[in-house]
């Protein structure tokens, strides 16, 4: 099963930009999945066709096995909300929400009803039992970060999509966070698309993209952060 398929993506913006050019990419159920490359490369582009944020001039996206092009708005509005999680570099928690309403909150938007035993699941692999009362403000950066994760999960998504997720968070706090990241795809299964600069963020994942152009030049398997760091130097004075 692929979570996600891209085939012959292109996407241009007013000025001539090819932010996404001529793109095929499958991502196996159950994967994780790192892409990489220079500022301006179209990592954030391909992620946002990809999760149905933006659509492509040409080219299909399978999202769990679905076709989002073949979707009306409504459709793919239900389609985002449902099948794919979110995770940003800022945690965006609903101060006035409890962790657990935060957490919950994409079913409850879904119209969806509540799962206790999922929640219960969910708070426990992301280490905040016995959080789940507290506002957001009462937590600290890598603990609300991880109730984002668990929000992003909680409906139990085909694909979860970061986007720097660690980009705000101090190194160690960072990795626990990646470490996190990794056992929900060898726990759950679940699956991790997720655009990161840092090299040693990407080494967790089973996969490495490096995209330079619009492009993808390189795929790593079980990328070593030394070897990528230096594919991007690379690419950047090129
Ligand atoms: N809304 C837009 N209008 C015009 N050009 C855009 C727009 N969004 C992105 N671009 C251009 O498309 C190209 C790819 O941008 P994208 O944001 O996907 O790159 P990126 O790899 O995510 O960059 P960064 O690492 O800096 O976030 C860039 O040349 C960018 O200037």
């Amino acid at each position: 099963m692929s979570a996600v398929v891209l085939e012959r993506v292109t996407r241009s913006y007013p000025g001539g930009v090819r932010a996404l050019d001529d793109v095929s990419l499958t991502v196996p159920a159950g994967s994780f999945v790192a892409v990489m490359g220079p500022s301006g490369s179209g990592k954030s582009t391909l992620m946002h066709c990809a999760a149905g944020l933006d659509a492509p001039d040409s080219g299909r996206v399978l999202v769990g096995g679905t076709e989002i092009g073949s979707l009306n708005e409504t459709r793919r509005t239900e389609l985002r909300r449902e099948r794919v999680g979110f995770v940003f570099q800022a945690y965006n928690l609903v101060p006035s929400l409890t962790v657990e309403e935060n957490i919950t909150l994409p079913l409850r938007l879904a119209g969806a009803p509540a799962d206790r035993q999922w929640l219960t699941t969910l708070a426990e692999r992301v280490g905040l039992t016995g959080m789940l009362a507290r506002r957001p403000a009462e937590l600290s950066g890598g603990q609300q970060q991880r109730a984002a994760i668990a929000r992003a999960l909680i409906t139990r998504p085909a694909v979860v999509f970061g986007d720097e997720p660690t980009g705000a968070l101090d190194l160690r706090t960072a990795r626990g966070v990646l470490a996190l990241l990794r056992d929900l795809v060898d726990g759950l299964g679940q699956t991790v698309v997720m655009v990161t600069h840092d090299p040693g963020a990407a080494a967790h994942a089973d996969r490495a993209l490096v995209m330079a152009d619009g492009r993808i030049v390189d795929t790593i398997e079980k990328p070593a952060a030394g070897y990528l760091a230096e594919r991007l130097t690379t690419l950047e004075t090129e």
